[in-house]
């Protein structure tokens, strides 16, 4: 593994290639994310890289965010923060706290920089979640940050809800919205996650509609101050249902849309086809999504005008990729990958290069 500036290999990049690549996925994702943790009150007084963002009536610190999947439980926003994302996005949270698939569901794809997972939106679950938002903006204005960061909070269906059930599926997305979007900076509509059974058919725009109005509503209902809604789509759509749902945002007023989730898709990849047979099962996401999802971002940004805002998200790694990203249309950039790929420096690393 080498860092993206060039020959000599960094620190990280020795520990991932000597520690973290003989470490379970999952155990090496909840250590990293301790020794974050941990570090956050030698971070927290560092300046935010980069500049400020004008977007969903918001101003984002920096461009760049963390994408959804990585603090689910919200355990973590300000030590994340630290390290130079701009805005976190916590979640996938669901109605009902639940354990998610069986392990082994994480598995990393070295040769193609990616991964794959099929996590099945393991998390504690509306209620425990929004009880932790509250208490972190109880002890927010103790914290001393220089510039806190911008939160989304990113929804998705409980399990044990069956997705051909509208009437219950919006009353489950309803739960989270009640309890979490008092506390969101943004709300995120999940409905991309391959993981789920079912859940992907909600990106259907008949069933898209209703839920994303229901969404709005109750958000409207529990907060003073409207709260961005946006929805999180597949970079396995067909390009005439991406611009179906980019219509859709557009009739019903919302603010914005995130593309992409991970893809289902194994093309191209040059690990093993014996591997990635093992493997099996689950949403892949790093490197080999980069085209797809630069392609649904132009594909987006060219139907819906200048005006909703897009979050670029699916293989961003470089500084090149970042650039394309907001070429193409992007206001604000996403990952989750390339910062297990790259390690803690990464974020600022991205930041700066495109300032
Ligand atoms: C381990 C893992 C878990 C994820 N969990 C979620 C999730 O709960 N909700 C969600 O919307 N996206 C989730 N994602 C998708 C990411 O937010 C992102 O859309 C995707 O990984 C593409 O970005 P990347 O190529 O930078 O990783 C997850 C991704 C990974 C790798």
């Amino acid at each position: 593994m080498r860092g993206e500036r060039g020959s000599k290999p960094s620190v990280y990049s020795l520990f991932f290639d000597g520690v973290l690549t003989r470490t379970d996925p999952e155990r090496a994702h909840h250590g990293a994310f301790r020794a974050i943790r941990a570090a956050r009150p030698v971070l927290a007084s560092r300046r935010t890289p980069g500049e400020q963002v004008t977007a969903l009536g918001l101003t984002f610190p920096n461009v760049l965010g963390l994408a959804a999947g990585f603090d689910k439980n919200a355990v973590g926003i300000d030590a994340l923060a630290a390290l130079g994302f701009g805005h976190v996005e916590i979640g996938t949270v669901t109605g009902e706290p639940q354990p998610g698939n069986p392990k082994p569901r994480l598995f990393r794809l070295p040769e193609d920089r990616a991964i794959v997972n099929r996590m099945g939106f393991n998390n504690d679950g509306a209620e425990v979640v929004a009880r932790r938002l509250a208490e972190r903006s109880r002890g927010r204005d103790r914290l001393g940050h220089r510039s806190r960061p911008v939160l989304g909070v990113n929804i998705g269906k409980s399990k044990v809800v069956p997705d051909d059930d509208q009437a219950a599926v919006e009353a489950d997305y309803e739960k989270s919205a009640r309890l979490l979007a008092p506390y969101a900076d943004y709300l995120v509509v999940n409905v991309s996650s391959p993981n789920t059974p079912g859940l992907r058919n909600l990106q259907a725009v008949e069933k898209l509609r209703p839920l994303l109005e229901h969404v709005r509503r109750t958000a409207d209902a529990v907060t003073r101050t409207r709260v961005p809604l946006l929805v999180k789509i597949a970079p396995d759509l067909a390009d005439e249902d991406v611009l179906g749902v980019a219509d859709l945002a557009l009739a019903i007023g919302l603010d914005g849309i995130i593309a992409t989730n991970t893809t289902i898709s194994r093309a191209g990849l040059r690990t093993p086809a014996d591997r990635v047979g093992e493997i099996g099962a689950g949403g892949l996401s790093g490197r080999p999504l980069t085209g797809r999802a630069l392609e649904v971002l132009r594909l987006l940004r060219e139907r819906v005008g200048p005006d909703l805002t897009l979050v670029g998200v699916g293989g961003i790694s470089t500084v090149q990729d970042a650039r394309d990203r907001l070429t193409a249309g992007a206001d604000l950039l996403q990952a989750y990958s390339a910062f297990v790929y790259e390690g803690p420096l990464w974020p600022r690393r991205i930041v700066r290069g495109v300032a």
